[in-house]
């Protein structure tokens, strides 16, 4: 499990650690990290043209240390400062010592920067607010052949949502100190970061308030069949999708939930026939199930399809035409239930629900915030789904989900998560659990589809299997 922690956070754990070395051992990883990369470019760290860029705070402190390492390690090194007169005084004599050329001089800087063989970013950290400032802001526009190393986070991208107010630089892998933060976790910052690799220093941060899940973590969220396992017993899901109108919705959200854990899928939506056609194992008979799926495809007849699924006291997931639905009727339509609600929007599903004149743009800047407002709002699990899939619990706990790939951006592959997700909410695992390890294998079989290439919703659903094996190591 990957954990990011606020810099609140990460300031208190810093606190109670006064007086140990912990800019040495950010400084020690970091220049580590810097003379790997160099090494593998270009065989060696000697000669190597590096450029610091350093700030007024210790951000720009760390860049300067690791400038001066690798200065002793015989790299060519310039540090451009951005604040000359508030540089931080121990690593700018660090780097001095070494003779390597300081200067405040934005020319030069530029120009260096479109040369280099690496670039350390250590403009602003933790501490940044606002956007990238002016001094700043033609590094993010400037073009450049090296790798940029961002030093903590790429300067630009708020630390604790991920959110990028203007400009930001770009950077080809971030070395973060401690522990994750937010914004390297959730786009738009996570786009900006790169590869990330934490440097251990020692914190001891509390419980994060945002994780992202890894194979294991997932594996042992999902069912599993025992010996006394029958098909009831593994759960029943029903699913409420599709229309004359939008049959194909009904189809891809039950080859979602065939794939996912549970021991029969009850269809109700209108074209039954065609969804027995492609999938013989389906059930047509009214009859109890553990969950509902509710909404894909469903079209003019959402708002029955709505008043079902709510009116039945298990776990209901809406999603698509349900959420327009939902959004007419407003969180008061979940207020008297009981059982679990999971809401399953994209950015502009997201925006209605929230109403207010909120846009789908303002939803993809702002993934954290909105998926957590939603959440409360609504007092129901959202899975924002999109660039970065959130999902967030009312009482603001967030996972955020590193699977995936653009190539999902398919009609339909939306139907067939919810499906998926639907069959682990009837299997029994908790909405936030469900939600999670959904989003989860359906990026996994979205990779393992696309492979690269475009692909459609249907194959990802035939990939769910293969996803399924790769998380459980089988
Ligand atoms: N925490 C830890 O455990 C450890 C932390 N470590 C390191 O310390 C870093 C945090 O250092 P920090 O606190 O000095 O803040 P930092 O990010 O350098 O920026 C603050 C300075 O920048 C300025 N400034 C503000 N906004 C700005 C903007 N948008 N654009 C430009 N400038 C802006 C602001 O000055 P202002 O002009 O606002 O008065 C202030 O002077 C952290 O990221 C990590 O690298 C490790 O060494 C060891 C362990
Ligand atoms: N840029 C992107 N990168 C990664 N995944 C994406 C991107 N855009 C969309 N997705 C994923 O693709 C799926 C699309 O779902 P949705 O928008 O509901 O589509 P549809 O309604 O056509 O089925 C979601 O799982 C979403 O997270
Ligand atoms: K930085």
């Amino acid at each position: 499990m990957r954990e990011a922690h606020t810099v609140a956070q990460v300031r208190a754990a810093e606190a109670a650690l006064a007086g140990q070395p912990l800019m040495d051992r950010a400084v020690a990883g970091l220049a580590a990290t810097c003379a790997r990369l160099l090494a593998r470019r270009r065989g060696r760290v000697y000669g190597a043209r590096v450029l610091v860029l350093a700030g007024s705070g210790d951000n720009g402190g760390d860049a300067l240390f690791a400038g001066a390492a690798l200065a002793r390690r015989g790299a060519a090194v310039t540090a451009v400062l951005l604040a000359p007169e508030r540089a931080h005084p121990g690593a700018l004599a660090a780097l001095r010592a070494t003779g390597s050329q300081l200067t405040a001089d934005q020319d030069v800087g530029l120009a260096d920067f479109r040369r280099a063989d690496l670039i350390l970013d250590g403009i602003v950290g933790i501490g940044g607010r606002g956007g990238l400032r002016p001094a700043a802001q033609p590094y993010a526009r400037a073009g450049r052949r090296g790798l940029l190393v961002a030093v903590d986070l790429p300067s630009g991208v708020d630390a604790d949502t991920g959110e990028v107010a203007g400009e930001a630089l770009r950077a080809d892998v971030t070395v973060t100190f401690g522990t994750h933060k937010p914004g390297l976790l959730i786009d738009p910052g996570a786009e900006y970061a790169g590869t990330v690799q934490l440097v251990p220093i020692g914190l001891r941060p509390p419980a994060a308030p945002v994780q992202a899940l890894q194979h294991a973590d997932v594996a042992a969220l999902l069912p599993r069949p025992g010996a006394e396992s029958d098909k009831y017993r593994r759960g029943v899901l029903g699913v409420l999708a599709g229309s004359e109108r939008y049959p194909g919705a009904a189809l891809l959200a039950v080859a979602g939930a065939l794939h996912g854990g549970v021991g029969a899928v009850r269809y109700q939506g209108r074209p039954g026939e065609e969804v027995v056609r492609r999938h013989p194992e389906v059930l047509l008979t009214p009859g109890r199930v553990q969950a509902w799926v509710v909404g894909p495809g469903s079209g003019d007849e959402a708002p029955g399809a709505l008043a079902d699924a709510l009116a039945d006291e298990v776990p209901v997931l809406v999603d698509a035409d349900g959420l327009t639905e939902l959004a007419r009727l407003g969180p008061g339509a979940l207020a008297g239930r009981a059982a679990p609600t999971l809401l399953t929007p994209h950015t502009g599903e997201a925006a209605r629900l929230l109403g207010g004149g909120v846009t789908a743009q303002q939803v993809a800047g702002a993934r954290l915030h909105r998926a957590r407002e939603l959440a409360e709002r609504y007092g129901a699990v959202v899975l924002l789904k999109g660039s970065t899939t959130v999902v967030a619990r009312p009482d603001g706990a967030v996972r955020v989900n590193p699977t995936g790939t653009a190539w999902l951006a398919t009609a339909g592959s939306g139907d067939v998560l919810a499906g998926f997700t639907g069959a682990l909410l009837a299997a029994g695992l908790g909405a936030f659990d469900a939600a999670s390890a959904g989003a989860y294998l359906h990026g996994v079989a979205g990779r393992i589809a696309a492979a690269d290439a475009p692909v459609t919703a249907g194959e990802v659903a035939q990939a769910l299997p293969a996803a399924w094996r790769e998380v459980c190591g089988v």
